[in-house]
This record gives C-alpha cells, sequence and structure tokens, in this order.
C-alpha cells in the first residue's frame, strides 16, 4: 500500500484503488480554500496516473463533508471583491471539472453529513454509497445563495430529475438515505461498518475491467448530455472504434476462445 497524503485530505493507493477521504474529522471534513484547490489539482493529475484504475471517496469519522468551511471560507466571502469572488467560485467549479473530466470511475462512500459542497463532491462521482444515517443537502440557499452552484443545475437533474432537483435546490433541505436511493442518487445503501469496504469492492471490480474502456464511458457519459442523439451516436462510434484497437479488446477475444476470463491491463 501507498500511502500519498496531501496537506489537506488523505490518500492510500492500494491494488489500483485510490482511497481518498478530508482529513477534519473534529468539524465534520469541511473544505477550505486551499483543500478546494488541492483536490481539484490532485483529480486534474489522477487521470494521467496509470497506477491508479478508480477512485473510493470515503467519509472521516462517521461523516463525509460539512462543505465549504464557515470560518475559513463564508466569512471572507463576505468582504471580497467581485474579482476575487469570480477567482474563487471559478476555483471551485474547476474541481467539480476535474473530477468529471478525470478518466477514472469515482465511488463515492457517504456517511453521516453530506452537505454543501461535499454534496456537489457526491454528485460529480460516478458511483454513491450510503448508509441509513446520510443525510445529502444542497443547503447553499440556506446560506443566502442561489442553489446553482458547481454545476448542480446542469448535473443533479440528470441524476434525480429536474423536479427532484428543484426541490432540493431551492429549499436546501436534507434527503434521506432512502429518499436518495429511491431517487437514483444513492446506488446502493448499506450499514455504516460495510461501508467502506463495499466501496472498495465497487472500486475493485470496475478497475477490473478495461480502463481504456472505463475512461470512454465516463467521457461520454458526461458529454452526450449537450449532444443530439445523432451527435452522441456518433461520438460512441468513434469512441469504441478507438477502444477495438486496444490490447484489451484483443485479450478478451482470446480470452473466450480459450474460455477464460479476460485479465484486462488498461491498453
Ligand atoms: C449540519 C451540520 C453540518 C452538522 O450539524 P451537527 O451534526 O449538529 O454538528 P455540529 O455540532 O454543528 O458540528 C460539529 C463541529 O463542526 C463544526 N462545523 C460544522 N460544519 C462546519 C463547516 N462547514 N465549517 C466549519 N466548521 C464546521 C461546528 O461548528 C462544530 O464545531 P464546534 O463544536 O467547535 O462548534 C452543521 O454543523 C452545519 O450546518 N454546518 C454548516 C454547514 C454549511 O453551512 N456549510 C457550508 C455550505 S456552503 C458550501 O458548502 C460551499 C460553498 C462554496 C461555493 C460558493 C459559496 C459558498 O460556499
Amino acid at each position: 500500500m501507498i500511502s500519498t497524503d496531501t496537506k489537506h485530505f488523505l490518500c492510500r493507493i492500494e491494488d489500483g484503488i485510490a482511497t481518498v477521504s478530508l482529513d477534519r474529522p473534529e468539524r465534520k471534513n469541511p473544505l477550505t480554500f486551499d483543500s478546494y484547490a488541492e483536490m481539484r489539482d490532485w483529480f486534474r493529475d489522477l487521470h494521467y496516473d496509470d497506477d491508479v484504475k478508480a477512485v473510493a471517496f470515503a467519509p472521516n469519522g462517521g461523516n463525509f463533508s460539512s462543505g465549504g468551511d464557515v470560518h475559513d471560507i463564508i466569512g471572507p466571502l463576505t468582504k471580497m471583491s467581485m474579482k476575487e469572488l469570480l477567482a474563487f467560485t471559478r476555483m471551485t467549479g474547476d474541481l467539480v471539472k476535474a473530477m468529471v473530466n478525470c478518466g477514472k470511475p469515482i465511488i463515492a462512500a457517504l456517511d453521516g453529513v453530506c452537505v454543501g459542497a461535499g454534496a456537489i463532491i457526491a454528485m460529480a462521482s460516478d458511483i454513491r454509497i450510503a448508509t441509513p444515517e446520510t443525510k445529502t443537502a444542497f443547503l447553499f440557499t440556506r446560506v443566502g445563495l442561489a442553489g446553482c452552484d458547481m454545476g448542480a443545475c446542469a448535473i443533479l437533474p440528470r441524476i434525480i430529475g429536474q423536479g427532484r432537483a428543484a426541490e432540493l435546490l431551492y429549499t436546501g433541505r436534507s434527503m434521506s438515505a432512502e429518499e436518495g436511493a429511491a431517487w437514483g442518487f444513492h446506488n446502493k445503501v448499506v450499514a455504516a461498518d460495510e461501508l467502506l469496504a463495499e466501496a472498495q469492492s465497487w472500486a475493485t471490480r470496475i478497475a477490473a475491467g478495461p480502463n481504456f474502456g472505463h475512461m470512454m464511458t465516463k467521457t461520454m457519459l458526461a458529454q452526450e448530455w449537450s449532444m443530439s442523439i445523432e451527435q452522441a451516436i456518433e461520438a460512441e462510434a468513434q469512441a469504441q472504434a478507438i477502444c477495438m484497437q486496444t490490447a484489451d479488446f484483443e485479450r478478451a477475444y482470446q480470452a473466450f476462445v480459450k474460455k477464460e476470463k479476460p485479465l484486462f491491463q488498461g491498453d
């Protein structure tokens, strides 16, 4: 196992899975200016890291994240110029872009508090596993802001539908794990003591697949929403043709012929 902890979050890499978590459990893991930027840079770099095939984004101390740090961020924001404010809001949006553009599937393990920017990180992940105690709230309106933060109005309706997204983003109310599962936000709900193993098991299963193909799937999942069906079919034709030139595609064929299970290597 390799430990690549950063200044603001914990990171362990084992068998191609990076398990990361925010590291301020005593405050339920809020994000500071620096931790947003560090995480954005980490996801940007991860796209090019061949040692990591998938990410498990874990809670710490029973909570996922309490969102933007009220003392480090919310206070100072009230005194900033428009130029400084825009630099901040663009930087936070860049974290979501980095997650979406990173070609590695991200499995979020959500427990306890998952609010504000924490809910956004959950939303920007590919798969979400929760516990019965998980409470997810896009509570931006509760701090006097618009619900449309970091791409929420584009991404959340795709996951749970426009009406439900509107409800959560206008009211800032908490979505329970049960509701999240019924609405398609949570892929699965498990007991808290099973959560991390469950998320890592999803990550391991996905990492054992054709990683180049996964990168294409992730890219297409993100990009095809703004395409016509014709454009989407053409984009997938091109993506799949490229995948047909990979060694993993050849391996799958050879394994089928030999009646074996393919061992994908991501090339
Ligand atoms: C609902 C809560 C998250 C949790 O409530 P509860 O379980 O009762 O726990 P508490 O006792 O309130 O909290 C434990 C201690 O942690 C401190 N704390 C909690 N949240 C934060 C935070 N976000 N920043 C800093 N510190 C936090 C809390 O003060 C306690 O410490 P003490 O014991 O020393 O007092 C509840 O805590 C809560 O509502 N927290 C605030 C949530 C919030 O408003 N988050 C920010 C939303 S906005 C955002 O996420 C992002 C942006 C980015 C983009 C643009 C603009 C703004 O913000």
